[in-house]
């Protein structure tokens, strides 16, 4: 069976971490008036991602996503051109208009990512971004047309990049969220009790 074709950053090899890297400007694929945006310091949690919702360069099945705080990304040039893709979504997709690339995502609503933008670093004009370690959301993939059947392929592929794949995102993220959600649920009680006690 042929190679799965996954994303051009991860298809032919991935490009390592440089502990040089110290921000950049990601640029849309405009060839007229692109949208620049400049994010100061080093990507995290940067990861493959199978979802619908996120960017992907044409052909790929996966998206490359990270964040960085939403205050360390400011749009530089031509931000008129960009659009919110989904206003109800959690992440605040902004688009080029023009040429349909996201250039950055930040999450506004009361939730643990709350605070960080999601970007995709394959359209920084630097290298030395931190490199994907793994791969989130990959049975969504079938959702946008892949073939069932291609998933155990696809699964291997990424183990063999060094990937792992989850069908949600990585367990250190969901104990995370999860986390949150008890001590947001906790706190909440407390208020609410408490006011009750006030009234
Ligand atoms: N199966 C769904 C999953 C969508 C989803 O939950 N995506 C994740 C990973 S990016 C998320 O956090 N979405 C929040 C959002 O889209 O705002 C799809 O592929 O559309
Ligand atoms: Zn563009
Ligand atoms: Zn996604």
């Amino acid at each position: 069976m042929a190679t799965p074709k996954l994303h051009p950053a991860l298809d032919d090899g991935i490009a390592p971490t440089s502990p040089d890297f110290a921000g950049g400007v990601l640029v849309c694929a405009c060839a007229d008036r692109p949208v620049r945006v400049r994010v100061e310091g080093q990507v995290a949690h940067n990861h493959a991602c199978g979802c619908t919702k996120c960017w992907k360069p044409d052909g790929a099945i996966l998206s490359v996503v990270a964040v960085a705080p939403v205050d360390k990304v400011s749009v530089l040039e031509n931000g008129d051109k960009l659009e919110v893709v989904d206003r109800a979504a959690l992440i605040q997709r902004h688009r080029c208009r023009e040429c349909g690339v996201h250039m950055h995502g930040p999450v506004e609503r009361d939730h643990p990512f709350k605070g960080l933008s999601f970007l995709h670093p394959e359209r920084f004009e630097e290298g030395g971004w931190m490199q994907p370690g793994f791969a989130a959301f990959v049975s969504s993939v079938i959702e946008a047309g892949v073939d069932p059947a291609e998933m155990d392929g696809i699964r291997a592929r990424l183990r063999e990049m060094g990937l792992e794949p989850y069908d949600c995102l990585s367990p250190a993220l969901m104990d995370y969220i999860a986390t949150w959600t008890l001590q947001h649920s906790t706190q909440s009680a407390a208020q609410a009790a408490a006011e009750t006690a006030d009234a």
